[in-house]
Protein backbone atom coordinates (compact mmCIF):
# COMPACT_ATOMS: atom_id res chain seq x y z
CA UNK A 1 0.00 0.00 0.00
CA UNK A 2 2.00 3.15 -1.62
CA UNK A 3 -0.46 5.30 -1.41
CA UNK A 4 0.15 8.44 -0.57
CA UNK A 5 -1.97 9.95 -2.64
CA UNK A 6 -3.21 13.42 -1.14
CA UNK A 7 -0.05 14.33 0.32
CA UNK A 8 0.96 14.69 4.80
CA UNK A 9 -1.36 16.57 6.81
CA UNK A 10 0.39 16.38 10.52
CA UNK A 11 0.54 18.46 13.08
CA UNK A 12 -0.24 16.89 16.47
CA UNK A 13 0.08 13.87 18.11
CA UNK A 14 -3.40 12.84 18.59
CA UNK A 15 -5.89 13.79 16.46
CA UNK A 16 -7.56 11.20 14.48
CA UNK A 17 -4.57 9.31 12.51
CA UNK A 18 -4.78 7.78 8.85
CA UNK A 19 -1.67 7.27 7.54
CA UNK A 20 1.87 6.33 9.23
CA UNK A 21 5.15 5.04 8.01
CA UNK A 22 6.13 1.88 10.55
CA UNK A 23 10.00 1.65 10.46
CA UNK A 24 11.93 -1.63 10.00
CA UNK A 25 14.88 -3.61 11.30
CA UNK A 26 15.87 -6.00 8.74
CA UNK A 27 19.45 -6.47 9.41
CA UNK A 28 19.78 -4.55 12.30
CA UNK A 29 22.87 -7.12 13.72
CA UNK A 30 25.01 -4.29 14.91
CA UNK A 31 25.57 -1.16 16.68
CA UNK A 32 28.29 0.99 15.18
CA UNK A 33 29.60 2.57 18.85
CA UNK A 34 31.72 5.50 17.01
CA UNK A 35 32.50 8.66 18.88
CA UNK A 36 29.08 9.98 17.36
CA UNK A 37 27.24 7.23 18.44
CA UNK A 38 28.57 7.32 21.94
CA UNK A 39 28.31 11.00 22.20
CA UNK A 40 24.61 10.74 21.16
CA UNK A 41 23.59 8.35 24.11
CA UNK A 42 26.31 9.31 26.46
CA UNK A 43 23.41 9.66 29.02
CA UNK A 44 22.61 6.03 28.53
CA UNK A 45 25.67 4.27 27.62
CA UNK A 46 27.94 6.20 30.23
CA UNK A 47 27.93 3.89 32.88
CA UNK A 48 29.54 0.88 30.37
CA UNK A 49 31.71 2.81 27.97
CA UNK A 50 34.83 0.81 27.05
CA UNK A 51 33.38 -2.13 28.68
CA UNK A 52 32.19 -3.67 25.27
CA UNK A 53 35.39 -5.52 24.81
CA UNK A 54 38.10 -5.07 21.81
CA UNK A 55 38.74 -2.40 19.60
CA UNK A 56 36.14 -3.20 17.11
CA UNK A 57 33.85 -0.43 17.11
CA UNK A 58 30.53 -2.59 16.02
CA UNK A 59 28.87 -4.11 18.59
CA UNK A 60 27.36 -7.51 17.11
CA UNK A 61 23.47 -8.30 18.25
CA UNK A 62 22.18 -11.87 18.36
CA UNK A 63 20.10 -12.50 15.42
CA UNK A 64 17.31 -13.98 17.69
CA UNK A 65 16.74 -10.33 19.16
CA UNK A 66 16.09 -8.85 15.67
CA UNK A 67 13.81 -11.37 14.96
CA UNK A 68 11.87 -10.98 17.84
CA UNK A 69 11.98 -7.44 16.96
CA UNK A 70 10.56 -7.89 13.78
CA UNK A 71 8.14 -9.95 15.22
CA UNK A 72 7.16 -6.86 17.42
CA UNK A 73 7.08 -4.47 14.48
CA UNK A 74 4.94 -6.89 12.69
CA UNK A 75 2.22 -7.35 15.29
CA UNK A 76 2.55 -2.78 15.53
CA UNK A 77 1.89 -2.82 11.81
CA UNK A 78 -1.44 -5.47 12.40
CA UNK A 79 -2.81 -3.29 15.24
CA UNK A 80 -2.46 -0.41 13.44
CA UNK A 81 -3.94 -2.05 10.05
CA UNK A 82 -7.10 -2.93 12.08
CA UNK A 83 -7.54 0.48 13.71
CA UNK A 84 -8.01 1.65 10.34
CA UNK A 85 -4.99 3.44 9.56
CA UNK A 86 -3.09 2.91 6.38
CA UNK A 87 0.52 1.93 7.49
CA UNK A 88 3.36 2.30 5.22
CA UNK A 89 6.67 1.09 5.14
CA UNK A 90 10.21 2.38 4.38
CA UNK A 91 12.30 0.55 1.39
CA UNK A 92 14.36 -2.85 2.78
CA UNK A 93 17.74 -1.86 4.39
CA UNK A 94 20.86 -4.39 2.66
CA UNK A 95 22.61 -6.27 4.83
CA UNK A 96 25.96 -4.78 6.56
CA UNK A 97 26.04 -1.75 4.49
CA UNK A 98 29.05 0.35 5.18
CA UNK A 99 29.27 3.87 4.14
CA UNK A 100 32.17 6.15 4.14
CA UNK A 101 32.09 9.78 3.74
CA UNK A 102 34.99 11.79 3.18
CA UNK A 103 35.44 12.16 6.33
CA UNK A 104 34.97 8.84 8.65
CA UNK A 105 33.45 5.51 7.55
CA UNK A 106 30.22 3.72 9.65
CA UNK A 107 28.09 0.53 9.57
CA UNK A 108 24.37 2.03 8.44
CA UNK A 109 21.75 1.84 10.56
CA UNK A 110 18.39 0.35 9.29
CA UNK A 111 15.29 2.69 8.89
CA UNK A 112 13.85 1.60 12.62
CA UNK A 113 12.96 4.74 14.61
CA UNK A 114 11.69 6.95 11.77
CA UNK A 115 10.51 9.37 14.23
CA UNK A 116 14.47 10.24 14.33
CA UNK A 117 15.09 12.26 11.24
CA UNK A 118 12.30 13.74 9.62
CA UNK A 119 9.56 15.78 11.50
CA UNK A 120 6.40 16.94 9.63
CA UNK A 121 4.78 19.80 10.22
CA UNK A 122 1.49 20.28 8.70
CA UNK A 123 1.80 19.57 4.58
CA UNK A 124 5.62 19.54 4.85
CA UNK A 125 8.37 16.87 5.16
CA UNK A 126 11.31 18.14 6.86
CA UNK A 127 14.77 16.33 6.99
CA UNK A 128 16.46 16.99 9.84
CA UNK A 129 20.80 16.52 10.65
CA UNK A 130 21.67 13.37 11.95
CA UNK A 131 24.00 13.49 14.50
CA UNK A 132 25.14 9.59 14.38
CA UNK A 133 27.10 9.38 10.83
CA UNK A 134 25.76 5.43 10.89
CA UNK A 135 22.40 7.43 10.17
CA UNK A 136 23.22 9.66 7.69
CA UNK A 137 21.64 8.01 5.21
CA UNK A 138 18.84 6.56 6.95
CA UNK A 139 16.39 8.51 5.25
CA UNK A 140 17.16 7.44 1.51
CA UNK A 141 15.12 4.37 2.64
CA UNK A 142 12.09 6.85 2.88
CA UNK A 143 12.25 8.64 -0.13
CA UNK A 144 10.15 6.56 -1.96
CA UNK A 145 7.27 7.61 0.14
CA UNK A 146 8.52 11.13 0.43
CA UNK A 147 8.78 11.37 -3.68
CA UNK A 148 4.91 10.21 -3.39
CA UNK A 149 4.04 12.62 -0.87
CA UNK A 150 5.90 15.46 -3.02
CA UNK A 151 3.79 14.39 -6.23
CA UNK A 152 0.53 14.38 -3.69
CA UNK A 153 1.10 17.94 -3.16
CA UNK A 154 3.38 18.04 0.29
CA UNK A 155 5.97 20.40 0.31
CA UNK A 156 9.40 18.74 0.92
CA UNK A 157 12.78 20.15 2.90
CA UNK A 158 15.85 19.20 4.46
CA UNK A 159 17.81 20.85 6.75
CA UNK A 160 21.66 21.65 5.63
CA UNK A 161 23.87 17.79 5.57
CA UNK A 162 26.16 18.07 8.55
CA UNK A 163 29.40 16.71 7.27
CA UNK A 164 29.77 15.58 10.83
CA UNK A 165 33.52 16.09 11.42
CA UNK A 166 35.44 15.54 14.52
CA UNK A 167 34.51 19.37 15.92
CA UNK A 168 30.99 19.32 14.48
CA UNK A 169 29.04 17.97 17.94
CA UNK A 170 29.23 19.89 21.16
CA UNK A 171 29.22 18.69 24.22
CA UNK A 172 27.67 21.61 25.98
CA UNK A 173 24.80 19.61 27.67
CA UNK A 174 27.25 17.66 29.52
CA UNK A 175 29.69 20.21 30.35
CA UNK A 176 26.71 22.46 31.81
CA UNK A 177 26.23 19.38 34.32
CA UNK A 178 29.53 19.03 34.72
CA UNK A 179 29.86 15.45 33.15
CA UNK A 180 33.27 14.40 31.21
CA UNK A 181 32.79 13.57 27.79
CA UNK A 182 35.71 12.53 27.37
CA UNK A 183 35.29 8.82 27.11
CA UNK A 184 32.66 9.17 24.14
CA UNK A 185 35.58 10.98 22.38
CA UNK A 186 38.71 9.27 23.34
CA UNK A 187 39.73 7.42 19.94
CA UNK A 188 38.41 9.25 17.32
CA UNK A 189 39.42 9.13 13.70
CA UNK A 190 37.25 10.94 12.13
CA UNK A 191 38.75 14.09 10.15
CA UNK A 192 37.66 17.59 10.69
CA UNK A 193 37.58 19.90 8.23
CA UNK A 194 39.17 23.31 8.95
CA UNK A 195 37.15 26.33 10.02
CA UNK A 196 33.70 24.30 10.22
CA UNK A 197 33.25 24.15 13.81
CA UNK A 198 29.65 23.27 15.25
CA UNK A 199 27.69 21.86 13.14
CA UNK A 200 23.33 22.22 12.67
CA UNK A 201 22.79 19.24 13.70
CA UNK A 202 19.12 17.87 15.17
CA UNK A 203 16.70 14.76 15.18
CA UNK A 204 13.32 15.22 14.40
CA UNK A 205 12.35 13.30 17.68
CA UNK A 206 13.67 16.60 19.75
CA UNK A 207 10.26 18.06 18.45
CA UNK A 208 6.76 17.33 19.46
CA UNK A 209 3.98 19.06 17.72
CA UNK A 210 1.32 20.86 18.98
CA UNK A 211 -0.71 22.02 16.53
CA UNK A 212 0.56 25.33 15.64
CA UNK A 213 3.17 25.34 18.62
CA UNK A 214 5.76 23.21 18.71
CA UNK A 215 8.25 22.70 21.25
CA UNK A 216 12.05 21.98 20.41
CA UNK A 217 14.77 20.91 22.40
CA UNK A 218 17.64 23.16 22.51
CA UNK A 219 20.51 21.54 24.72
CA UNK A 220 23.72 22.70 22.87
CA UNK A 221 24.82 24.80 19.90
CA UNK A 222 24.27 22.24 17.24
CA UNK A 223 20.25 22.43 17.91
CA UNK A 224 20.43 25.95 18.56
CA UNK A 225 20.95 25.93 15.17
CA UNK A 226 18.44 23.92 14.09
CA UNK A 227 15.94 26.01 16.27
CA UNK A 228 17.00 29.22 14.08
CA UNK A 229 16.20 27.40 10.64
CA UNK A 230 12.85 26.06 12.04
CA UNK A 231 11.85 29.81 12.88
CA UNK A 232 13.11 31.00 9.41
CA UNK A 233 11.56 28.52 7.07
CA UNK A 234 8.16 28.02 9.35
CA UNK A 235 6.95 31.93 10.33
CA UNK A 236 3.68 31.03 10.91
CA UNK A 237 4.16 28.52 13.73
CA UNK A 238 5.50 29.09 17.31
CA UNK A 239 8.52 27.64 18.35
CA UNK A 240 8.85 27.05 22.08
CA UNK A 241 12.48 26.52 22.98
CA UNK A 242 13.07 23.71 25.86
CA UNK A 243 16.54 24.94 27.51
CA UNK A 244 18.22 21.33 27.95
CA UNK A 245 14.97 19.15 29.04
CA UNK A 246 17.24 16.38 27.90
CA UNK A 247 20.12 15.52 26.04
CA UNK A 248 18.42 15.52 22.54
CA UNK A 249 15.06 13.39 22.02
CA UNK A 250 12.23 14.26 24.29
CA UNK A 251 10.11 11.61 23.75
CA UNK A 252 10.15 9.23 26.45
CA UNK A 253 9.92 12.57 28.64
CA UNK A 254 6.81 14.44 27.52
CA UNK A 255 4.19 12.95 25.52
CA UNK A 256 0.84 14.98 25.26
CA UNK A 257 -2.18 12.76 24.29
CA UNK A 258 -4.15 15.11 23.74
CA UNK A 259 -4.89 19.15 24.59
CA UNK A 260 -5.02 19.26 28.12
CA UNK A 261 -3.46 16.42 29.12
CA UNK A 262 0.43 14.52 28.67
CA UNK A 263 2.53 11.95 30.07
CA UNK A 264 5.56 13.17 31.41
CA UNK A 265 8.29 11.58 33.09
CA UNK A 266 8.32 13.65 36.44
CA UNK A 267 7.25 16.91 37.37
CA UNK A 268 11.03 18.23 37.36
CA UNK A 269 10.59 18.36 33.43
CA UNK A 270 7.23 20.45 33.75
CA UNK A 271 9.39 23.42 33.94
CA UNK A 272 10.88 23.28 31.19
CA UNK A 273 7.54 23.45 29.00
CA UNK A 274 5.72 26.81 28.01
CA UNK A 275 3.63 28.26 31.04
CA UNK A 276 0.30 26.90 29.22
CA UNK A 277 1.27 23.43 29.45
CA UNK A 278 2.32 23.71 32.68
CA UNK A 279 -1.49 23.80 33.27
CA UNK A 280 -2.28 20.65 31.79
CA UNK A 281 -3.28 17.35 33.58
CA UNK A 282 -0.70 15.08 33.81
CA UNK A 283 -0.33 11.45 34.14
CA UNK A 284 3.31 10.07 35.38
CA UNK A 285 4.67 7.09 34.70
CA UNK A 286 3.78 4.33 37.52
CA UNK A 287 6.47 2.44 38.49
CA UNK A 288 7.03 -1.32 36.60
CA UNK A 289 8.44 -4.42 37.53
CA UNK A 290 12.40 -3.85 36.21
CA UNK A 291 11.75 -7.91 34.85
CA UNK A 292 10.05 -6.91 31.89
CA UNK A 293 13.01 -5.27 30.37
CA UNK A 294 15.49 -8.34 29.10
CA UNK A 295 18.83 -8.26 30.19
CA UNK A 296 21.78 -7.85 27.70
CA UNK A 297 24.79 -8.43 29.41
CA UNK A 298 25.56 -11.75 27.58
CA UNK A 299 26.46 -9.90 24.66
CA UNK A 300 28.57 -6.93 26.28
CA UNK A 301 25.32 -4.61 26.24
CA UNK A 302 25.09 -3.63 29.88
CA UNK A 303 22.99 -0.63 30.09
CA UNK A 304 20.95 -0.56 27.10
CA UNK A 305 20.30 3.04 24.92
CA UNK A 306 16.90 3.83 26.20
CA UNK A 307 15.83 4.50 29.33
CA UNK A 308 13.19 2.85 31.44
CA UNK A 309 10.82 5.74 30.54
CA UNK A 310 10.91 4.68 26.76
CA UNK A 311 7.48 2.43 27.63
CA UNK A 312 5.77 5.96 27.87
CA UNK A 313 6.68 6.68 24.20
CA UNK A 314 3.07 5.62 23.18
CA UNK A 315 1.58 6.33 19.54
CA UNK A 316 -2.39 8.05 19.68
CA UNK A 317 -4.69 6.82 17.20
CA UNK A 318 -7.16 9.31 18.33
CA UNK A 319 -7.80 11.36 21.78
CA UNK A 320 -9.61 8.49 23.06
CA UNK A 321 -6.73 5.62 21.82
CA UNK A 322 -3.36 4.60 22.25
CA UNK A 323 -0.85 2.13 21.34
CA UNK A 324 1.06 1.32 24.45
CA UNK A 325 3.42 -1.08 24.79
CA UNK A 326 1.52 -4.88 26.31
CA UNK A 327 4.44 -5.49 28.79
CA UNK A 328 4.06 -1.84 30.56
CA UNK A 329 0.39 -2.94 32.07
CA UNK A 330 0.92 -0.28 34.69
CA UNK A 331 0.43 2.02 32.40
CA UNK A 332 -2.41 0.17 30.54
CA UNK A 333 -4.48 0.08 33.84
CA UNK A 334 -3.54 4.40 34.30
CA UNK A 335 -5.15 5.25 30.57
CA UNK A 336 -7.95 2.93 30.82
CA UNK A 337 -9.02 3.98 34.22
CA UNK A 338 -8.94 7.85 32.80
CA UNK A 339 -11.22 6.24 30.00
CA UNK A 340 -8.71 5.91 26.95
CA UNK A 341 -9.10 2.69 24.51
CA UNK A 342 -5.83 1.02 24.92
CA UNK A 343 -4.37 -1.27 22.01
CA UNK A 344 -1.54 -3.32 23.69
CA UNK A 345 1.18 -4.61 21.39
CA UNK A 346 4.32 -6.29 22.65
CA UNK A 347 7.76 -4.88 22.31
CA UNK A 348 10.15 -6.39 24.18
CA UNK A 349 13.75 -4.75 22.76
CA UNK A 350 12.64 -1.07 23.16
CA UNK A 351 15.86 -0.30 25.31
CA UNK A 352 18.43 -2.49 22.86
CA UNK A 353 17.00 -0.78 20.17
CA UNK A 354 16.20 2.60 21.61
CA UNK A 355 12.50 3.46 20.24
CA UNK A 356 9.26 2.77 21.55
CA UNK A 357 6.12 3.13 19.08
CA UNK A 358 6.24 6.72 19.02
CA UNK A 359 10.06 6.45 17.78
CA UNK A 360 9.20 3.87 15.16
CA UNK A 361 6.73 5.77 13.29
CA UNK A 362 6.08 8.96 11.39
CA UNK A 363 2.81 10.01 11.71
CA UNK A 364 2.16 11.15 7.83
CA UNK A 365 -1.76 11.93 7.91
CA UNK A 366 -3.65 12.97 11.09
CA UNK A 367 -7.05 15.10 11.07
CA UNK A 368 -6.15 18.21 12.95
CA UNK A 369 -4.73 21.74 11.39
CA UNK A 370 -3.18 24.03 12.47
CA UNK A 371 -4.54 24.86 15.90
CA UNK A 372 -3.97 27.08 18.73
CA UNK A 373 -4.22 24.74 21.47
CA UNK A 374 -2.26 26.74 23.93
CA UNK A 375 -3.78 30.08 23.37
N1 LIG B 1 12.70 8.96 19.11
C1 LIG B 1 13.44 8.23 19.88
N2 LIG B 1 14.33 7.40 19.35
N3 LIG B 1 13.28 8.38 21.19
C2 LIG B 1 13.95 7.61 22.17
C3 LIG B 1 14.36 8.45 23.33
C4 LIG B 1 14.99 7.62 24.39
C5 LIG B 1 15.54 8.42 25.52
N4 LIG B 1 16.83 8.97 25.23
C6 LIG B 1 15.59 7.54 26.77
O1 LIG B 1 16.65 7.12 27.16
O2 LIG B 1 14.55 7.26 27.33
Amino acid sequence: MTDPASGANSFDEWTRLSQVIVGRAEYYTAHDLDTSWRLFFFDNVAPTLGNEGGADPLLAIPEQLVDELNEDIAGLVDALTGCGVSVLRPATPGKNVDICSPLWNARATPPLNVRDQTIVLGNTIVETAPHVRSRIFENDLLKPLFYSYFEGGSNWLSMPRPALGRDSLDDAYFRRLGIDVSRATEGETALGIDGLGLELVFDGAQCMRLGRDVLVNVANRNHELALRWLTVNFPHMRFHRLDGIADNHIDSVVVPLRPGLMLLRSPKYLAFLPKEMQAWDVIYPPETDESTFPKYDDFGFVIPIASRYIDINVLSIDEETVVVNSHYPELISVLEGRGFTVVPVRHRHRRLFGGGFHCFTLDTVRAGGCEDYLG
